[in-house]
């Protein structure tokens, strides 16, 4: 199995190739989703992220956690975006190498892939892939496709002040994806990097 890490910051695109990558027979794993898994009612992770910042996080009724209040408050100074991390993160940890270690070598898919928000915080995973392939796109397009999205200036710049810069992605990739033109460019890049590795043509 060809094994893929996916990086890129917030709203550099990864979310959308990974669905080209889908569409060409791409098996995804999305370590965003891991966090919103851990973070179920119920979960031991819950559980210690409500008691680090605040049980009133919890639904009553249902033990829904409140992400975008959670967000709220694990962002507003880099201590508590480090406690959110130190919590979270063992377990991310080690769902990625579980997939890439035990599901991927058996799964029925031409490649697969992990989509990944922080690179430097899995640099020693590296080693488990075949390619770093990297997305990205000028931070005032991100902040503008971010922003179209629903999140405002400053929870844009408050994430991205905790993520790896464009040229620490850079330095670690294989192949980059630029994505500061149209959704057409991006499906070229894409196209031509399913060629050379599969012989895979994207479906129109
Ligand atoms: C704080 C949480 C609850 C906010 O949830 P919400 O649904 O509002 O946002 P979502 O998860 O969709 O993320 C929005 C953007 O923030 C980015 N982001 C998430 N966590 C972090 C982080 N610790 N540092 C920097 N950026 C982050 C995401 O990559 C994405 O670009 C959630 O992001 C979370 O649990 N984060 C901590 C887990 C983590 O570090 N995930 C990164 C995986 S490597
Ligand atoms: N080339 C493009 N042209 C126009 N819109 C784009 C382009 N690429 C991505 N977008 C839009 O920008 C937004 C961010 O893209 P996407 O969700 O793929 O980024 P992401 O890196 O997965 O973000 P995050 O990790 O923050 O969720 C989405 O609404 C997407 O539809």
């Amino acid at each position: 199995m060809y094994k893929v890490i996916l990086a890129g910051g917030m709203a550099s695109g990864k979310s959308t190739v990974s669905k080209m990558f889908e569409a060409a027979g791409g098996l995804r794993f999305d370590l965003d989703e891991v966090s919103r898994k851990l973070l179920r009612p119920g979960c031991e992770c819950t559980y210690r992220v409500a008691e680090a910042f605040g049980k009133d996080l919890l639904d009553p009724d249902t033990n829904e956690i409140n992400r975008r209040e959670l967000g709220r408050r694990a962002f507003a100074t880099s201590e508590s975006a480090e406690l959110l991390e130190d919590l979270e993160m063992p377990f991310i940890r080690e769902y990625m190498r579980q997939f890439l270690t035990k599901e991927a070598p058996v799964a029925d898919a031409r490649f697969c892939f992990v989509e990944v928000p922080l690179l430097d915080r899995v640099e020693d995973l590296l080693e488990l892939v075949d390619e770093v392939v990297v997305v990205v796109a000028p931070l005032e397009l991100r902040a503008k496709r971010a922003e179209q999205r629903g999140s405002s200036r400053q929870e844009f710049e408050q994430r991205i002040a905790h993520q790896p810069t464009d040229k620490y992605l850079r330095d670690q990739a294989d192949t980059v994806f630029v994505n500061s033109g149209g959704l057409d460019e991006l499906k070229a890049q894409v196209e031509l990097w399913l060629n050379a590795r599969f012989n895979q043509h994207l479906e129109q």
